[in-house]
């Protein structure tokens, strides 16, 4: 692995996290998708933590899948570099066959923001990275598409669908779903109701890169590294969408 910067850092550890969570579907098939989730967790978590103790050993790490005790490591919380990673988003969808809605996230903080990121969609063959972001296709106008939880959609989102003239699209994996934001299948994600910040940091990072709009969905600005790492809420979009979501969820809300 030839390591430029930590743009390349990120996009390279998705990377190959990403191939590595191919072949662990390859090897342990369909069969018992417990199992096949908890190997996915698993070895994709090992994999990036080893990769950053090598390549970035004085920077902190906040994953999904450390202990509890290593997420409230007071240290995080003074450290000026903190990884902040999903070593498999979209556990659910990766553990069903044929399904490509899964990633891996590795985003890093550093000093109050987000500086660099990538977003690995393995089973559709792309990366999304701060190295290179996206160019986002400019809206149209008209009906426009928003992206919810498969499993955990917000109780608001239809009617806030209905009002705004939007189609809801049920995709998994916060990662995918901002990905498609940014690729042009959806214009907007709206979550609410529970998540972490391992879930949005990376796709955040990618999204803030290319000119997305992205905050909480009362329109305040997403914070990392916290002593909580819970962010329950999350709204990206198109820039030129921003205001009329904020507005319509504002005004369900009263
Ligand atoms: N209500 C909730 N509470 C906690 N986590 C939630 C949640 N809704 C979604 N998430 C998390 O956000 C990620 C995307 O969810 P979804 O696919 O439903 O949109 C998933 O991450 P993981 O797959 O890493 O666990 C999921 O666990
Ligand atoms: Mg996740």
């Amino acid at each position: 692995m030839t390591i430029r910067d930590d743009h390349a850092v990120a996009a390279d550890l998705a990377n190959e996290a990403g191939e590595r969570l191919l072949k662990v579907r390859e090897r342990m098939g369909f069969g018992d998708a417990a199992a096949l989730k908890a190997e996915g967790d698993r070895s994709s978590h090992v994999f990036l933590m080893e990769s950053l103790a090598r390549l970035r050993p004085s920077d902190s790490v906040l994953s999904e899948e450390a202990t509890r005790e290593e997420r409230l490591d007071p240290r995080r919380l003074q450290a000026e570099r903190v990884w902040i990673v999903d070593p498999l988003d979209g556990t659910r969808e990766f553990s069903e066959e044929g399904r490509a809605d899964w990633a891996v996230h590795v985003a890093l903080w550093e000093r109050g923001r987000l500086t660099a990121g990538a977003v690995a969609l393995p089973a559709q063959g792309r990366t999304l990275t701060t190295a290179a972001p996206p160019k986002l296709p400019p809206f149209a106008g008209g009906r426009f598409r928003i992206a919810v939880s498969r499993t955990r959609p917000p109780e608001f989102v239809q009617k806030l669908a209905f009002l705004l003239g939007a189609d809801l699209v049920p995709i998994g994996s916060a990662g995918a779903k901002i990905s498609a934001v940014l690729t042009g299948e959806v214009e907007a994600y709206v979550h609410a109701g529970g998540q972490y910040e391992w879930d949005s940091a990376a796709p955040v990072a990618v999204a803030q890169a290319a000119g997305a709009h992205a905050s909480r969905v009362d329109g305040a600005e997403l914070t990392y590294n916290q002593a909580d790492p819970s962010l329950p809420d999350i709204l990206v979009s198109l820039p030129e969408l921003a205001a009329s979501l904020l507005a319509g969820i504002r005004d369900l809300h009263r």
